[in-house]
């Protein structure tokens, strides 16, 4: 796993308006597949450079293509939680299901590294942990038919109209999840924005592979983080489960 010196905060994704201006526009000619669902920022502390130095090394994914045997050790029930954030619910699945296994990623390393610090503390040795884009990882190194399940909680909401596409959940993306979800596949989603919700509705009821369901929240995910400050304002946290289709 490498140190990148380039962040991308969320907060400027949505979370936070007063940031939004900050965003960049999407370069003329890039191709949906290829626009990021996240943007850059700044240095990397010392703390987070040493948490990463110190704990990455066990828990990163081998490079090449991945090979859940090779990194895990075993053959498991397979998870991957997409930009995990500081991974308390990545965490809290590894420590609820020890006979499943997790990938938790994120581009967001200092995240990452207080996960890193979380979990050598939780012990959780079905956790792996990967710095970078989901979107490329899963177009370059993950085969078809290999992860079963996939987790999105809070995505970045990309507010603004002019940042529809940046929202996760879009048609490359739900093709690329349809590739790497086992058949009988689900992928959750929670968020915390009803705008969100209703994007994601939408693109599943447009997508051949999906079906859409509201349901209830995961008891193992701890009420935290975007979930408590959303709740804390009134808002309704949303729970989505798409389901793959044969
Ligand atoms: C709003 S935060 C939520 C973090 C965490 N899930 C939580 O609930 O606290 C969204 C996260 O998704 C990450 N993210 C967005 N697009 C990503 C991508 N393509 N690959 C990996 N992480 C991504 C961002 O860096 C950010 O940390």
């Amino acid at each position: 796993m490498s140190e990148q010196p380039i962040e991308p905060t969320s907060r400027e994704a949505g979370h936070d308006r007063r940031k939004e201006h900050v965003v960049p526009e999407l370069p003329p000619g890039v191709s949906p597949a290829r626009v990021r669902t996240f943007v850059r920022r700044g240095r990397l502390s010392s703390l987070t450079k040493e948490r990463v130095e110190r704990l990455a090394p066990a828990r990163s994914l081998p490079d090449g293509p991945f090979d859940a045997a090779h990194a895990f050790g075993r053959t498991a029930p397979l998870v991957l939680e997409i930009g995990c954030g500081h991974g308390h619910a990545a965490i809290a699945y590894a420590a609820a299901f020890p006979e499943h296994d997790i990938v938790a990623m994120d581009v967001h390393t200092p995240g990452l590294a207080r996960m890193l610090a979380d979990a050598d503390e939780a012990g959780v040795p079905n956790l792996r942990v990967e710095i970078g884009d989901a979107v490329l990882f899963l177009e370059e190194r993950v085969a078809d038919a290999t992860f079963d399940a996939v987790h999105l909680f809070f995505p970045d909401p990309w507010r603004k109209q002019k940042h529809t596409k940046r929202r996760f959940v879009s048609p490359a993306n739900l093709d690329l999840l349809a590739r790497v979800l086992k058949p009988g596949g689900h992928v959750l989603i929670a968020t915390d924005q009803d705008f969100y919700a209703e994007h994601a509705l939408a693109e599943v009821a447009a997508h051949p592979r999906f079906e859409a369901h509201r349901v209830d929240r995961p008891q193992w995910r701890p009420r935290d983080g975007f979930e408590a400050k959303g709740i804390a304002v009134g808002r309704t946290i949303n729970e989505l489960r798409l389901h793959l289709l044969p």
